[in-house]
């Protein structure tokens, strides 16, 4: 079916590609390759070479026309990209280290090779880290890995740009070597004369192949003295030939229908433990490198709960609260001046109340419980000091409000209601904060139930008579003091074992991804399951000490008091799931993300909508049902609910709310995998 011939290595027949379906950058483009040679691809900037080229190695296809590749095996096939493409943490030794073991190299001919390439391509010493030296330098290092592994044939896209002339000798010196030891090698430049060096030039123009000759014959026939003129007359007779030569709409419309036919670098290779290890290998070196980085990434999820834990829960003290006290006259008989002795005398005396004022021994009360307490003359001034937020609010007890109060619990139903009003403390807060006007409230009423119950001890009266008409049992699951940082705990620790491996396995695959590292790794052969393989490897032993570690900070009581009933190792499993679904999603993220600055405010927006969607703010009972459904069917939520009964309820795996937080955070595994697939289906070239 390809008309190969003996001795072509590479052979392209009426090659058309298009990118949008539209405007055609391949236009029926014939190129013939013969073995053993150097084919110099000629062109102007944006002519096609590098889709050509991406066609040849299989990266890109045609969408009509032959494509044949006589060596097909990766490891025959030397791939130097026009970017450089070199992962600028590593030095230049272990980059040739890497690259050798991806290609199973020993370590003996990796020696050897890499110190041969250093002194014939004038690189500086191995242990220079690859992001300090130039960009030249970084170019030819770029050409040794392309060349290391010593392929048949040699695929290079622009390898002489940048260099200064004699770098650029050597480099065709080395070309003409390999091509006569049996190498068959395509370079696209720009520098014109320089392809006079080859065997086989091929002009290209607008798509199209406009001559493949020999320089020198090329030359003749043209009359040109140098190939530079010989270029420019193809261009310009190309030039008054083909304005109009553009794809029909006709062409346009019957081309998708024809068969296009490939064969071309072969990247069916089994999984290899070599790339396996040279990928593990390149990861631990990029993470000891990056170690501030690395340490940060490991130490986040302590700093994070650590953090949260001091942060929250924990009552707020010194609120400033405005009081006018008009049992006790202002400054002229103050609560200072009296003697307080609630402890011995009842305050239901019906004779004489001088000696008892529970507006006193209120205010200490609240003054013990960590309110600031600040005394005012006049309900206007509490007031203003309360609107100009001096006071988050206003209490006030009335003329003689211990006599009345005693009048009312003497009177009884008798009680008129003119002593029920002097007998109330008048409280106004400040409800523009939702949690400290609550915490007030609070603070005010547990004011009332201790003063009101010391007063009734004395008195010899049941103290339970202060309290309303409620008994709050021992809580079932629990204990009285719950609070929010109880609720919100379990809710910090899934987001930070969810969230951390979203943005680590994001950031790892992009890092790789951007400036077409992948994309190089791909076309030597590696395979995108070892990567992957390497990348859980290591994210793995993360999460593994990660979640142990903020699991111990959390609940161990030696750093922090969370309440903890239920089964350690149900939890840590849990946990570790939740990571999983977390890698999972940040390579879903990884696939989507062009670059790392798409994938971060994609992170981002998702952290918010897990935080707010999966009842980590507030419970999923206070949404709307809609909400609440949708809700229920995100990564986090069952298990955070999951999490919270195995902390405060001790619950275990046999009870049906902690299985279905597992299951439903699990059923995740298969899900991401499969839209992964799909995605990777989809985007031929995801990895570029
Ligand atoms: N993935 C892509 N999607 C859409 N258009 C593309 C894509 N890749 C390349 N092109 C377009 O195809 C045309 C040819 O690009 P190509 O990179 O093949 O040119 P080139 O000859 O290699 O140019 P240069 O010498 O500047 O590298 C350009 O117009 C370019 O914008």
């Amino acid at each position: 079916m390809f008309p190969t011939g003996p001795s072509l290595a590479v052979n392209v027949r009426s090659a058309y590609k298009t990118y949008d379906g539209t405007n055609y950058i391949l236009k029926g483009l014939n190129l013939s390759v013969a073995e053993n040679q150097i084919y110099a691809l000629l062109g102007p900037s944006g002519c096609g070479k590098t889709t050509l080229l991406n066609c040849l190695l299989g990266k890109g296809s045609l969408n009509s026309g032959l494509v044949f590749l006589k060596h097909r095996k990766i490891s025959d096939v030397g791939y130097m990209p026009q970017n450089i493409a070199l992962h600028q943490e590593l030095t230049i030794r272990e980059l040739f280290l890497y690259y050798g073991m991806m290609f199973n190299i020993n370590d003996d001919s990796i020696r050897e090779k890499s110190s041969f390439l250093l002194k014939i391509l004038e690189l500086p010493d191995d242990k220079r880290i690859v992001g300090s030296m130039s960009g030249g330098q970084q170019r030819r290092m770029s050409f040794a890995l392309s060349i290391f592994h010593d392929p048949k044939i040699l695929i290079l896209d622009e390898p002489t740009v940048g260099l200064d002339p004699m770098l650029c000798e050597s480099i065709w010196n080395m070309l003409r070597d390999m091509a006569n030891h049996g190498k068959t090698i395509i370079i696209t430049t720009h520098y014109i004369e320089e392809a006079k060096g080859s065997h086989c030039v091929g002009i290209m123009r607008r798509g199209r192949l406009l001559a493949e000759k020999e320089p020198l014959i090329l030359m003749e026939e043209l009359g040109c003295e140098y190939l530079e003129d010989a270029f420019l007359q193809l261009c310009k007779v190309d030039k008054h030939l083909s304005d109009d030569d553009d794809i029909t709409p006709e062409l346009a419309y019957i081309l998708p229908d024809k068969r296009a036919s490939s064969q071309t670098v072969d990247y069916n290779t089994s999984f290899s433990t070599h790339r396996l290890k040279a990928q593990l290998t390149k990861s631990c070196w990029m993470l000891r490198r990056t170690i501030l980085i690395t340490l940060f990434v490991l130490v986040l999820p302590f700093v994070q709960i650590s953090s949260f834990q001091m942060a929250t829960g924990s009552d707020p003290i010194d609120l400033p609260i405005a009081y006018v006290n008009q049992e006790m006259p202002y400054s002229t008989y103050s609560c200072a001046n009296v003697t307080n002795n609630i402890y011995n005398e009842c305050f239901m005396n019906e004779t004489d109340t001088t000696n008892v004022f529970l507006s006193c021994n209120m205010l200490d009360v609240m003054r013990r419980n960590k309110l600031k307490m600040i005394e005012y003359s006049t309900l206007e001034d509490a007031r203003r000091a309360v609107m100009k937020n001096d006071a988050w609010a206003l209490i006030h007890f009335r003329d003689n409000f211990t006599l009345h109060l005693s009048t009312k619990f003497i009177d009884g139903k008798n009680v008129k209601n003119y002593t029920i009003e002097m007998a109330n403390v008048d409280a106004q807060i400040d409800q523009s904060n939702q949690l400290l006007s609550y915490f007030i409230k609070s603070k005010i009423l547990q004011t009332y139930k201790e003063v009101m119950g010391e007063a009734f001890k004395t008195c010899q009266l049941d103290n339970s008579i202060a309290r309303l008409p409620l008994k709050f049992m021992d809580p079932v699951y629990g204990t009285e003091k719950t609070s929010f940082r109880d609720y919100t705990g379990p809710s910090m620790l899934s987001l930070t074992a969810f969230y951390l491996p979203v943005l680590y396995t994001a950031a790892m695959m992009l890092f790789e991804k951007d400036g077409g590292l992948l994309d190089r790794l791909m076309v030597s052969g590696m395979r995108f399951s070892e990567i992957a393989t390497s990348h859980f490897i290591i994210q793995i032993g993360f999460i593994l000490i990660q979640n142990f570690g903020t699991m111990i900070l959390m609940y161990s009581g030696l750093f922090f008091n969370s309440p903890f009933e239920g089964s350690i190792l149900t939890t840590y499993l849990l946990l570790n799931i939740i990571s999983l679904v977390g890698m999972l999603f940040g390579f879903v993220l990884s696939l989507l993300s062009k670059s790392q600055t798409d994938a971060a405010y994609f992170g981002i927006g998702c952290n918010f909508l897990m935080k707010f969607l999966c009842g980590m703010m507030w419970p999923t009972q206070g949404m709307n049902r809609a909400l609440q459904v949708f809700s229920f069917f995100l990564p986090i939520t069952l298990a955070t609910d999951a999490l919270r009964s195995l902390g405060s309820r001790g619950w275990g795996l046999s009870h049906p709310d902690i299985q279905l937080g597992f299951c439903t955070t699990l059923a995740w595994i298969p899900v991401l995998l499969v839209v992964s697939g799909l995605i990777m289906k989809k985007k031929k070239n995801w990895y570029e």
